[in-house]
């Protein structure tokens, strides 16, 4: 059975005059694949910085596997599960492929240097770069480092994978790959919350779909609930900055 494993409760961010989140409530069962929508400026980013420790939140609390988390550091919620891609990827392109993997911080105390290397290297097959392992990362292509990305996030054998807007600029070939990965994650029990403007992508993975708005949440059912959901429509019709 699927347990509860992130409650986000009264979730309130201001930058400024601005209400980013204005007192947003989800639940998120473990092994869930969700994704997150909304129009430019909703507020999804904002979201997964606070979830993932990025940013302090202005009220609210957030519970994951039934421990407070709200101001723990990015590393500390790395180590208890909370895994997170970043919209442009941030991977240190002076170093190799598998330094990348290997850097501090992203390979567990538990294991020796040689484990790490084992397990980075397992990645790096699955993500078909172990050629590339000792290239360095800076001659990767932009696909290539979005691969590169995901592997790194498996380093912590995370239970909740956090991608925010990982198919822009990505071919369909290149989409198709990270989509696989995507279920295999999800089919072997990670909890997945996509955010992308990719309604295509969205919609083909994920089981629930909850929309924000200017903050709020203005839908949470099945992808075939949010798209012919009349608020949800009007969000994206509003949006001057248009959604792709
Ligand atoms: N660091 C910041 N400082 C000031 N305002 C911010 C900051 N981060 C986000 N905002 C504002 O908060 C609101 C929500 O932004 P956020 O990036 O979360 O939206 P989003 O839904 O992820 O948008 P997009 O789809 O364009 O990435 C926006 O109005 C944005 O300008």
């Amino acid at each position: 059975m699927m347990h509860e494993q992130l409650d986000i409760s009264g979730l309130v961010k201001r930058f400024g005059g601005l209400t980013a989140l204005n007192s947003v409530d989800m639940t998120v069962g473990s092994g869930e694949l969700l994704g997150l929508i909304g129009p430019n400026g909703s507020g999804k980013t904002t979201l997964l910085n606070i979830v993932s420790g990025y940013y302090k939140a202005d009220g609210g609390s957030i519970n994951f596997e039934r421990r407070p988390v709200l101001g723990h550091a990015p590393h500390q919620l790395a180590r208890q599960g909370i895994g997170r891609s970043f919209q442009v990827t941030k991977i240190f392109r002076r170093l190799t492929v598998l330094q990348n993997m290997l850097v501090a911080g992203l390979s567990d105390g538990a294991q020796s240097q040689s484990e790490a290397t084992d397990r980075a290297m397992g990645l790096l097959r699955d993500l078909k770069l172990e050629r590339l392992a000792h290239e360095r990362a800076s001659s990767l292509s932009g696909g290539q480092g979005k691969l590169l990305e995901f592997a790194r996030i498996m380093m912590l054998s995370p239970k909740i994978v956090l991608l925010d807007e990982p198919f822009g600029g990505v071919h369909p070939e290149l989409k198709r790959f990270m989509h696989d990965h995507i279920r295999k994650w999800n089919d072997s029990g990670v909890t997945i919350i996509l955010i992308s403007h990719d309604m295509g992508s969205i919609f083909d993975l994920c089981q629930r779909v909850v929309t924000l708005s200017y903050g709020d949440i203005i839908c949470d059912g099945t992808p075939e609930e949010t798209r012919n959901d009349p608020a949800v429509l009007d969000a994206y019709l509003g949006d001057h900055h248009g959604a792709a």
